[in-house]
């Protein structure tokens, strides 16, 4: 055959091939039409976990967003959640590389913003078994001084306001910190959560250049300078910490996480695509560095928002704070203050704790990613496809919970209720599956403990004749979403031992 009829008729063929695929492939998620180029980017400021939930009451449990040149998908039923966290997990077990994570984690050497692969597994496997343990008896201890410390500053200082929401992100700071570095520096503590809070805002932060990559020049926020400041803040502040622990041997019993990690340090870069799953973990500065900093976002905002939540709640029901001030009564008493011990004897209590979780989970919207491309239900998900997880829609899907906007920790006493570790779709405040919550029980632990003995310890009422009905009860979205405004409440010991 002559070139001139060759090349039309494979041309033919190889288009008539691309045009039947294209009319073969399944459709994408419902959701808003979007803008050539820019897509649903003008929505940004409705992606948030409420936005969400009002987008899926209008298309349905998954729904799709052309952001710039990004596919995300959003889904906020159970049935929508476990095809994601379970039965495709192997698929959605990424994370979304934004161009200040990669940057802040010095190219994701860490866990939480790691791909899934045999890099991420060491890691996790290194996070479980060393530094969240229950066998690390350091940072339960910590957990329990620190509580006590709390309890005391707010004795003496019983009768007057106290600005709860202060106290409580001061105490898991502080939990953290000393859980960490082992130390309880005022002066690093206080340099320390600067950095801390400037990441978080990097971390929210709106990049057009993430949707959009040529358009990286426009930075109205000012990424391109403070992405490398904060870094270098960090690492003058880490790489301090690190060199004292190298030069400081210490007895098993008085470690903390740094001295933990540097059990396993090297000096010499490693892949972090590596597959050698055999052989020993290694870890560099940027690693220790990057995992401390998943410790710190993981194990601070979250808890603390949750123990300011389960109190303003309570406030907010005063039938409620009389049931589980009661039970803390009858069983523990007046002459005593309430231990870890005395904790599954509280059903009621326990049942707040729940509450509070389905209500305000800490981590309203959790991000995934797919690795390629997949199907859920009759829908196409392309490769590379970002995924939130809209814990708070679900958590308040109609469909499983009677008045779900209502504060009822009773619903949680039936036998048959959801429990939070995973394998109940309908109600995910720590996530499901592989990327799971791996701190859930030192942030379960901190959250009991620090509700228990503030209810325990005193009788709360509002400041100034104050009604319940007008505690503020909004919340503000970012990676976590902590109560707008914070709770204050005047403090009187009920105790009969001696509070400090
Ligand atoms: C009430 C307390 C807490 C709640 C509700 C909570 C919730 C969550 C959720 C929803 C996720 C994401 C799951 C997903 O992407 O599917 C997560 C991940 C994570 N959490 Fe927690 N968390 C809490 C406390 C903690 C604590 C105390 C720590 C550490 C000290 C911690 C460390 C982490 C880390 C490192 C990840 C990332 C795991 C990964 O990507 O593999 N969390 N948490």
């Amino acid at each position: 055959m002559q070139f001139t009829t060759l090349f039309p008729t494979a041309l033919f063929i190889v288009v008539t091939f691309f045009f039947l695929s294209w009319l073969r492939r399944k459709p994408l998620p419902p959701g808003p039409r979007g803008w050539p180029v820019i897509g649903n980017l003008l929505m940004m400021d409705q992606l948030t976990h409420r936005g969400l939930a009002r987008l899926s009451e209008k298309y349905g449990g998954i729904i799709h967003l052309k952001m710039g040149f990004r596919h995300t998908i959003a889904v906020s039923s159970p049935e929508m959640a476990k095809q994601v966290l379970q039965i495709q997990d192997n698929i959605f077990s990424d994370r979304p590389p934004t161009i200040a994570i990669t940057y802040l984690t010095y190219d994701r050497v860490d866990m939480a913003f790691g791909d899934y692969g045999p890099f991420w597994r060491q890691m996790r496997k290194l996070s479980v078994t060393k530094l969240f343990s229950r066998n690390r008896a350091e940072s339960w201890s910590s957990v329990r001084d620190e509580v006590d410390a709390m309890v005391n500053l707010i004795a003496m200082n019983s009768g007057s306001p106290v600005d709860l929401g202060e106290q409580v992100f001061g105490l898991t700071h502080d939990i953290i910190y000393r859980a960490a570095f082992g130390s309880i520096s005022a002066e690093g503590k206080q340099v320390f959560v600067g950095i801390l809070q400037e990441y978080t805002k990097l971390f929210s932060a709106f990049n057009v250049a993430d949707f959009i990559p040529w358009l990286g020049f426009i930075d109205p926020a000012g990424l391109n300078t403070r992405l490398p400041a904060a870094r270098s803040a960090l690492d003058r502040f880490i790489d301090k910490i690190i060199d004292e622990h190298l030069e400081k041997e210490k007895k098993i019993g008085d470690r903390d996480m740094v001295d933990e990690m540097l059990a396993f340090y090297s000096d010499h870069e490693i892949q972090n695509d590596s597959n050698d799953l055999q052989g020993p973990v290694r870890l560099t500065r940027n690693n220790i560095k990057a995992i401390i900093m998943d410790i710190m976002f993981g194990g601070t905002e979250t808890v603390a928002s949750a123990i300011e939540w389960a109190m303003a709640e309570l406030m907010h029901t005063p039938e409620a704070m009389k049931r589980v001030q009661q039970e803390l009564v009858d069983v523990v008493g007046l002459d005593r203050r309430v231990e870890e011990s005395d904790l599954e004897k509280l059903p009621y209590f326990k049942c707040v704790i729940k509450e509070t979780l389905r209500l305000h989970p800490p981590i309203p919207v959790a991000l995934h990613q797919s690795s390629k491309a997949t199907m859920i239900g009759d829908y196409h998900i392309p490769k590379g496809t970002r995924v939130m997880i809209n814990i708070y829609a679900i958590n308040r899907d109609k469909r499983t919970w009677q008045d779900p906007d209502v504060f009822d920790p009773s619903r949680f006493l039936h036998e048959k209720s959801p429990d939070f570790r995973g394998s109940n779709y309908e109600f995910l405040p720590f996530g499901s599956g592989r990327r799971s919550c791996p701190g859930m029980q030192l942030g379960l632990y901190t959250l009991e403990m620090a509700v228990a003995r503030l209810l325990h310890c005193f009788t709360w009422q509002l400041p100034a004749g104050m009604k319940p009905s007008e505690i503020d009860m909004s919340d503000v979205f970012g990676l976590t979403a902590p109560k707008a405004s914070r709770l204050v409440a005047v403090p009187t010991p009920r105790l009969s031992c001696p509070m400090y």
